[in-house]
């Protein structure tokens, strides 16, 4: 029996993690695996719950699961109460609880979705690259963080990595690229940054175990403008944690919305934490709008590096493919389809789960 733990969070959280968990319970009952949904608080639901954004019942249920789906925190409830409490906390601290250093977090022009991207077809036909995001370091942890002046005249933020966590990631992203393009793209500010210099340093060191991949490196300045120039080029990319966060929000432009970005934030064995790029989306909480396909699209990784179950992984990447080739969407994207036709949450959440019944029926 598998254990997945379910956080829905806040705004369209709860919305997009149903519909995923829905995908999720359909292709399990066409598989041998026994699977447990149990869902737990985080963000500011926990925050209105328990007042803390990650209660020690959620990292203890988390801690004993195979995988974990999140899906968004945050909100305009909670900013205005005091600064000291966030919900953006709770998101943090389990990341850190759980020890995911490497967010991955992968970037495809859906064929349909082209004429969604405002970048269109001459730059955008057949992108498909990796965003490796470092996810516990960096200056969302380095100590002292925030830490305002006694005058409230200054303030702090800290960019520390040490070697090791440098290594462990870029790693992980040479591993990632030996089963890709074999093509890694290093992003860093080794213009001004020390913190940049020891990144180029490792990545560097590390190039010499995979010599069948070719390194380069980019100024991440010089990365965004390429990102939408020139998006084709990429393979694999690996940054630390505040220029993957800001890059990948920019990569979403490709994509068509940041409702079609999914991301698995793993570790060196198989537990992993999967959640969308996008965040709780207030301004449409509670309408049926939200893109639930990022969420869906985590749960397919979610498949594939926490349960082995690759082939159940594509079944739903599959159908997500067709349903857009359909010219089914939600309002966020747009589709150049004779059929073109915008759906809520709950009815593109139906029709992925009707075409990979369809499909396993045909493949029967
Ligand atoms: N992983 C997370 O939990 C996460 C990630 C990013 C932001 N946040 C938090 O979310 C809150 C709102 O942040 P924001 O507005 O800057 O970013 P956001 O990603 O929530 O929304 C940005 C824009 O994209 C749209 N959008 C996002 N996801 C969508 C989807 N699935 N379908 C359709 N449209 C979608 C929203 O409607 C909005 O217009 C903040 O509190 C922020 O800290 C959380
Ligand atoms: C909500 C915020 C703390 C988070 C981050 O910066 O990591 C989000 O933007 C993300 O990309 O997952
Ligand atoms: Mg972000």
């Amino acid at each position: 029996m598998k254990t997945i733990t379910v956080l829905p969070g806040d705004g369209i959280g709860p919305e997009v993690t149903a519909s995923a968990v829905r995908v999720l319970r359909s292709i399990m009952k066409h598989s041998q695996q026994d699977v447990q949904f149990v869902e737990k608080k985080i963000g500011g639901a926990a925050i209105d719950t328990y007042g803390t954004p990650l209660p020690q019942e959620t990292i203890d249920q988390c801690q004993s699961s195979d995988a974990i789906l999140l899906g968004a925190v945050g909100g305009p409830k909670w900013n205005a109460q005091s600064m000291n409490i966030r919900p953006e906390q709770g998101l943090l601290g389990i990341r850190k609880a759980m020890g995911l250093f490497a967010n991955l977090r992968p970037v495809e022009a859906y064929q349909a979705l082209i004429d969604s991207s405002p970048l269109k077809r001459t730059f955008v036909e057949n992108v498909d690259f990796v965003i490796v995001r470092e996810l516990t370091g960096g200056l969302y942890f380095g100590t002292p963080s925030e830490r305002r002046g006694a005058n409230n005249e200054q303030v702090v933020d800290t960019l520390a990595y040490s070697r090791t966590e440098i290594q462990r990631v870029v790693e992980k992203a040479f591993q990632l690229a030996m089963k890709r393009r074999k093509k890694l793209t290093s992003i860093d500010k080794a213009n001004v940054l020390e913190s940049s210099r020891m990144w180029r340093e490792v990545v560097n060191q590390l190039a010499k175990h995979y010599p069948e991949v070719t390194v380069n490196h980019q100024l991440v300045d010089s990365a965004a403008m390429q990102l939408i120039t020139n998006p084709g080029q990429f393979d694999v990319l690996v940054t630390e944690n505040m220029f993957g966060d800001i890059l990948s929000d920019e990569a979403s432009v490709i994509t068509g919305s940041l409702g079609m970005m999914p991301s698995a934030s793993l570790r060196s064995d198989k537990v992993g934490l999967y959640e969308p790029v996008h965040g709780s989306a207030p301004d449409i909480a509670g309408q049926g709008k939200a893109n639930p396909l990022a969420t869906i699209l985590s749960a397919a990784l979610l498949l594939r590096y926490s349960l082995d179950m690759d082939q159940e992984a594509s079944k739903i990447e599959t159908a997500v493919r067709e349903v857009l080739n359909q010219g089914y969407h939600t309002g966020d994207l747009q589709i150049d389809h004779q059929d073109d036709k915008i759906v809520n949450t709950t009815e593109i959440t139906d029709l992925v789960i009707n075409t990979m019944n369809q499909n396993s029926t045909v493949t029967q």
